[in-house]
């Protein structure tokens, strides 16, 4: 079933098609479907999922979906919010409401062997790695869920160069400390608040090439002595006032498109309705635009926290209402440990970051 829905970027009222779509998975086996020759971006893979009806909600239209295609019942799973996305395929337009949907061990083992589903479509379960290196071929717009998924479930941010004042060498101190501190694999924020530091980090990334990092966007990494560590660097990041003024400098000039990173996926931060709604409409741009996508807000401060005691914490339940608003997944932030993740699920979020209860 159609719905009418009015595009603000173009002003245009244009037929879009709601779909709700499924991530389905236990553990790392994700669920996968195979769209018929005569269906719309048929012989792709693709979620379980398909049209919202005019009375439904999205998770109403999850649910009936899941059970019509494949006789799982979802009902009492939770099913995780990772975004909305519009997607213009020429012929059709849609938009993408997307959830992750963990089963439990009792469900896969009644359906890990389903090789059809109810409507005679082919369903297979396959590896995680195997998916996000983009081995399955599956409808444009899928791209940035693939992105969305590469979050993981935590993330360290590094304590300020501030924090280090004290010592006598301020950079040695934060090199050495993030060096021995940081946990295997970590997806870091890089947070050094502080210009001029960006030989730091990359010193950071070669002492541990088994990190992940997320820098700030100021921060120019082909300055760097040299860029071998760039391939480390997984997304850069905007805060909240950045983000600001790039809305503002969008609304004053709607055409223009300020120079954040064309080259990298984007993390924000936000802290109220107002940059919740400038991150969805980056976001909206950026997929207009082909660049890579916003695959994520920190949304803070869930809690209060010691490094910004004056800022009122929103507590989970206004958390909660915000994350509902964002168009891509959602990130926790401010007072919580990696303990909180279940929590954050509970709440809309895909995962927890902070400072130190994720360093070792
Ligand atoms: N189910 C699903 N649809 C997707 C994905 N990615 C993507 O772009 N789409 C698009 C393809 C279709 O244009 C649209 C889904 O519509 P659909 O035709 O499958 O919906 P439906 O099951 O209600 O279909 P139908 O019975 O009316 O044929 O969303 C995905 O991962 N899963």
């Amino acid at each position: 079933m159609t719905v009418k829905q009015s595009n603000s970027l173009t002003n245009t009222s244009i037929t879009t098609v709601n779909v709700a779509v499924a991530v389905i998975h236990y553990q790392n086996q994700y669920l996968l479907g195979f769209r018929a020759a005569s269906q719309h971006q048929g012989n792709r893979y693709e979620f379980v999922g398909g049209k919202i009806d005019a009375h439904e909600t999205a998770k109403q239209g999850l649910i009936r979906e899941v059970a019509e295609e494949t006789g799982i019942n979802i009902a009492n799973n939770t099913a995780v919010k990772l975004g909305r996305l519009h997607h213009d395929y020429g012929d059709k337009q849609v938009c993408l409401q997307v959830y992750r949907i963990e089963v439990t061990a009792q469900q896969y083992a009644q359906y890990k062997n389903l090789s059809y589903g109810l409507e005679g479509q082919k369903l297979t379960w396959v590896e995680e790695a195997e998916l996000l290196a983009g081995h399955y071929d599956l409808p444009a717009a899928n791209k940035t869920i693939l992105a969305w998924l590469q979050l993981p479930m935590q993330i360290t941010v590094t304590y300020p160069l501030s924090h280090f004042d004290a010592a006598s060498n301020p950079i040695a101190a934060w090199l050495q400390y993030h060096h021995e501190h940081i946990t295997a694999g970590a997806w870091v924020y890089m947070r050094t608040k502080a210009a001029g530091t960006e030989n730091s980090i990359k010193q950071l990334l070669q002492l541990r090439t088994d990190i992940q990092a997320i820098t700030p966007d100021h921060l120019d990494m082909d300055k760097a002595d040299n860029v071998e560590a760039n391939n480390q660097i997984i997304a850069s990041h905007l805060t909240q006032t950045q983000l600001m003024q790039w809305s503002s400098g969008v609304a004053k000039e709607p055409m223009s498109y300020s120079a954040l990173s064309t080259s990298l996926p984007l993390i924000v931060s936000c802290h109220d309705v107002d940059s919740i709604n400038a991150a969805n409409q980056l976001a909206s741009i950026r997929l207009q635009q082909q660049l890579p996508p916003v695959i994520g807000i920190f949304l803070a401060p869930v809690e209060c926290t010691q490094t910004h005691p004056d800022t009122p914490a929103l507590g989970w339940e206004a958390w909660s209402n915000l994350a509902n608003l964002a168009d891509m997944p959602v990130i926790g932030l401010g007072g919580l440990s990696p303990m909180m993740y279940k929590q954050a699920v509970l709440h809309g979020g895909v995962a927890v970051a902070g400072i130190r209860q994720f360093l070792k």
